[in-house]
């Protein structure tokens, strides 16, 4: 323990604090100000460029401090979180005016970037997520993750290796992990999060224990077992729920008493969407690292942030299981329904609905302000005139007409796996199932419309928050400082006409507080009741026990109202506490009907089609469309560079038993990597449960989306493009299984033409034969052209073009057959290369063309590797075999060694 006695007592109080937080910056209220000292100072000068003071001194040092105004604290701290930092408020919590020495000041809670529940700090579209990892002695991990604006822990478990593409999968804002994993573990810890700008502490190994995590689940659940959540087996994931968990409530200064659900998530049980996918296919994120265009934001029309957060969440979580999409897919059928076309009704009453899901998540945790929970009061309305408006009777009916929904229930009704889902997507269905969990207790919405004022003040110190009428004693004090005027002229009436003084004056000043003023002459009228309390020369002063009393109220009554509302607000979180399990299940279902709509939305503005789902492995797409660059091209009315159509146009794909792998071939610019994309689009949207942009699609099972498309160097992992292309290759072959889907764009461009040649054949032929996953394979080597005619599975087909004299036409169309030449001269012209050098170009192609066709030998590019000879050991080798040393004579050797020299 430091010796802190050289210090000053409140350097002393704050080093103290601070030792509790040393990884976090420590925000010490002073009066009006936070200040930060020392390298805290230093640091938060440096990052929010504000000015760095120096006041006295503490053990002979100079005390370095910098500080921002209590009022603007939101804006810092934004700022802070924004650059992954975490800060520690520490506000004065004894009496200032009762203490000896410093006031007393305790850490009231800790803002990180993972456990944020502030919406200003939070982004509306955007859960904020802290993963908790654990390092388990058999190569493996266990997670755990939450939001702490949500009552879900989740669980996972995986291999080391796999642990990039769950951080992906779970896309966290902050990580934490054991202080005791293995410094190479650490290390690629680190080196990931570093990459991608995600902030990682250390926290203590003794949290990450297994039996203390079960113990804390079971605790919230307030169940005993974990059987039900089919969560009891995974104890590494347990060990990190215990860190988690602490963490999360350390960072709240309290325990997360809303949190009462756990799910796990199996690796086997979602489609696998690694992270090159996601980037690849701008799931949420273009390759640029923009927010949009991406399919997300195609998608999110939802009119909640909860919608938003949901659509999301179903878009980057596709089940392999397909109930859950079929429900989403039934649901929309009967938001759709023409007669009624409830989407538009029910969009309409969601908009502007207050974020239940965070509010309630700070009623629990007591951080709500006035204003969050008139807006929860609103929302509480709102879902009470939504509840009437969803089609459920629609849906049954689309159900009901949907014989593979139905077989999947029944499944369902007996499968003892169903509650290891989260219990808005369990039977019934789902639109039932939103309707029953609009129903808030009607209670919850009256009491706060009649505790709180319509628009009270920002927070609960200023006053002005609870409603009139709500609290008699609130009441009395606020009349009496509204109505002092009246009261006095009120007294000074009443008190005239019983002394019969024509004169007399109730009065105040803030010397001698209230006073009735009879003038000299009028003194032997003044009642036995009167004390006096001044003379004057020409009159007296006094005061009577009711005005005494009134004095007493009003002057004090300012600061009792702001007490007293206080008090009641408290009183209020308590009361409230009671409805948050009910108020969770509302977020839910608002958040579920919200996206639902957003999807019946886009598919009738956006022209899609539902998709239909069987048990043959296929993917069967007619007239698929890009949404994304559909988009865009009617946003642009078709003016693109490089003269592209200007309606997107659409493509079937065909993928089967029969034909797994298509070889696609076509100039540059052409649509090769925008069909591929689209194809995975079209799949990737089915598989969450929404219609797809198509005229029909019928798929089978999927189990992964791979994707290895274009080449950025990894600079930061020393990996070069070459290095990359073939680390992501590797991992696909690996990875993928006869339901995948991958594409491969352009793989191998990044060698010379004969070592990429080689292994661009290789590799489509291990896809062909061993990993058999339907593939999508774009290039530019005419020679893997041949594949398909040694492998029955495979065709080719190309992206269509015209030639119109020097120049090129796009034509979008994918055909089948191979491309008959690749058009980069005439792309590069389009481009604006300076035509000396396309001339230098053409003459060069020629020459090299002729060259090629003459010295044309054919090589089976596709031939299987040649087995080692086995030509057996040589004559010198199995007579060396026949000799045994032990058993020779000094002759027998020398004649021995005089054959072998003669064999050799
Ligand atoms: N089906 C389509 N209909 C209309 N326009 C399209 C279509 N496909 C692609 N395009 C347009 O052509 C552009 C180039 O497409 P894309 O990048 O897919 O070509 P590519 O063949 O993969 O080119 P490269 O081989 O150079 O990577 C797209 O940005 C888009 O504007």
């Amino acid at each position: 323990m430091r010796d802190l006695s050289g210090h000053t007592p409140m350097m002393q109080q704050y080093l103290g604090l601070k030792a509790d937080h040393p990884e976090t910056l420590l925000f010490y209220r002073m009066g009006d100000f936070y200040e930060l000292f020392f390298a805290d100072a230093e640091k938060v000068t440096r990052l929010l460029d504000i000015t760095l003071t120096q006041r006295g001194q503490s053990n002979g040092e100079p005390v370095v401090m910098a500080g921002v105004p209590f009022h603007s604290l939101e804006t810092y701290l934004s700022r802070l979180i924004k650059l992954g930092e975490s800060v520690a408020i520490c506000e004065q919590v004894g009496d200032v005016a009762t203490s000896k020495g410093p006031v007393e000041r305790k850490v009231v809670r800790v803002v990180t970037p993972g456990t944020l529940t502030d919406s200003a700090l939070l982004s509306d579209k955007t859960e904020a997520y802290v993963l908790a990892i654990h390092q388990s002695d058999r190569h493996g991990c266990g997670l755990a993750w939450l939001s702490v604006t949500q009552g879900l822990v989740h669980l996972a478990e995986c291999e080391t290796a796999e642990l990039p593409n769950w951080i992906a999968r779970v896309a966290p804002s902050e990580i934490i992990y054991s202080a005791e994993v293995s410094p190479a573990f650490e290390q690629q810890l680190k080196n990931f999060c570093s990459n991608l700008g995600l902030p990682a502490q250390v926290r203590p190994a003794f949290q990450f224990d297994a039996a203390l995590g079960g113990r804390k689940l079971l605790e919230h659940l307030q169940a005993a077992s974990l059987n039900a959540w089919n969560a009891q087996d995974v104890l590494q994931a347990h060990a990190a729920a215990a860190a988690l968990l602490a963490y999360a409530e350390h960072t709240q200064g309290r325990a997360l008493t809303h949190v009462h659900g756990v799910y796990v998530a199996r690796n086997d049980a979602l489609i696998d969407l690694p992270l090159t996918t996601r980037r690849n296919l701008e799931l949420t994120q273009t390759l640029r690292g923009e927010d949009s265009p991406t399919l997300f934001s195609l998608l999110d029309t939802c009119m909640t942030g909860m919608g938003s957060r949901q659509l999301k969440n179903w878009l980057l979580s596709p089940e392999r299981d397909r109930s859950q999409a079929m429900h989403r897919l039934a649901a929309i059928e009967a938001l759709q329904d023409n007669r009624t076309q409830s989407y538009k009704v029910l969009r309409d009453a969601l908009k502007g609905s207050g974020d239940v899901q965070r509010i309630s998540a700070r009623v629990s945790l007591r951080q709500v302000r006035p204003r969050e929970l008139v807006s929860l009061g609103q929302a509480l309305q709102k879902a009470l005139r939504i509840q009437p408006l969803i089609p459920i009777a629609s849906e049954a009916r689309a159900v009901e007409r949907s014989a593979k929904v139905k077989e999947e229930l029944a499944q369902r009704a007996g499968d003892t796996q169903q509650s290891a889902l989260p219990p808005s997507l369990l039977p019934p269905t789902l639109l039932v199932h939103i309707a029953q969990d609009m129903g808030v207790p009607p209670e919850c919405g009256a009491l706060l419309e009649r505790a709180l004022l319509p628009e009270p003040a920002v927070l609960v110190r200023d006053g002005g928050v609870i409603g009139h009428g709500y609290d008699a004693d609130l009441d009395e004090l606020r009349a009496i400082q509204n109505n002092c005027d009246g009261f006095l002229l009120e007294l000074e009436a009443r008190e005239r006409e019983r002394t019969g003084i024509a004169n007399l004056r109730v009065q105040f000043n803030k010397v001698h507080g209230f006073y009735i003023e009879v003038t000299q002459g009028q003194i032997d009228k003044v009642p036995a009741d009167y004390t006096r309390r001044q003379t004057l020369k020409n009159a007296e002063r006094f005061i009577t026990p009711e005005l005494k009393t009134f004095e007493d109220k009003a002057l004090s009554a300012q600061e009792r109202a702001l007490a007293r509302e206080k008090f009641l607000f408290e009183q209020l979180l308590d009361t409230l506490q009671q409805f948050v399990p009910a108020l969770t299940r509302l977020a839910q279902a608002v958040a579920t009907l919200d996206a639902l709509c957003a999807l019946a939305e886009r598919s009738l503005t956006l022209g899609w089609c539902a998709p239909e789902f069987v048990k043959t492995p296929c993917i069967e797409i007619s007239q698929g469309r890009h949404p994304v660059v559909e988009a865009r091209l009617a946003e642009t009315h078709g003016v693109v560079a490089g003269g592209a159509a200007k309606t997107f146009i659409a493509n079937d794909t065909m993928l089967g038993h029969k034909q797994r792998m298509q070889v696609i071939t076509g100039p540059n610019m052409g649509g090769k990597s925008t069909y591929m994309r689209q194809v995975a689009i079209i799949v990737l949207l089915a598989s969450m449960g929404s219609h797809v942009p198509a005229t029909a699609c019928r798929l089978g099972p999927i189990d992964a989306i791979h994707t290895r498309i274009g080449a950025a160097d990894d600079l930061a992992n020393a990996q070069s493009t070459f290095m990359l292309e073939m680390t992501e290759a590797a991992q696909i072959l690996h990875a993928a299984t006869p339901h995948s889907l991958v594409l491969m764009d352009e793989i191998g461009r990044g060698t010379s033409t004969f070592d990429g040649l080689a292994l661009a054949s290789g590799i489509a032929t291990h896809l062909h034969d061993k990993t058999q996953a339907f593939t999508l394979f774009a290039t530019h080597y005419f020679e893997l052209t041949e594949f398909p005619a040694n492998h029955r599975a495979a065709v080719n087909v190309h992206v269509s073009a015209a030639e119109s004299g020097a120049s090129i036409v796009f034509l979008h169309e994918i055909q089948p057959g191979p491309a008959s030449r690749s058009y980069g001269i005439q792309v590069a012209r389009l481009a604006g290369m300076p035509s000396a050098v396309l001339s230098h170009a053409r003459h060069a192609l020629a020459s090299l063309e002729a060259g090629a066709d003459a010295s044309k030998v054919q090589v089976d590019l596709f031939a299987p590797p040649p087995l080692q000879d086995d030509v057996g050991p040589s004559p010198l080798q199995a007579k060396l075999a026949e000799i045994d040393p032990d058993k020779l004579s000094p002759r027998d050797a020398l004649d021995a060694l005089y054959q072998l020299k003669k064999l050799l």
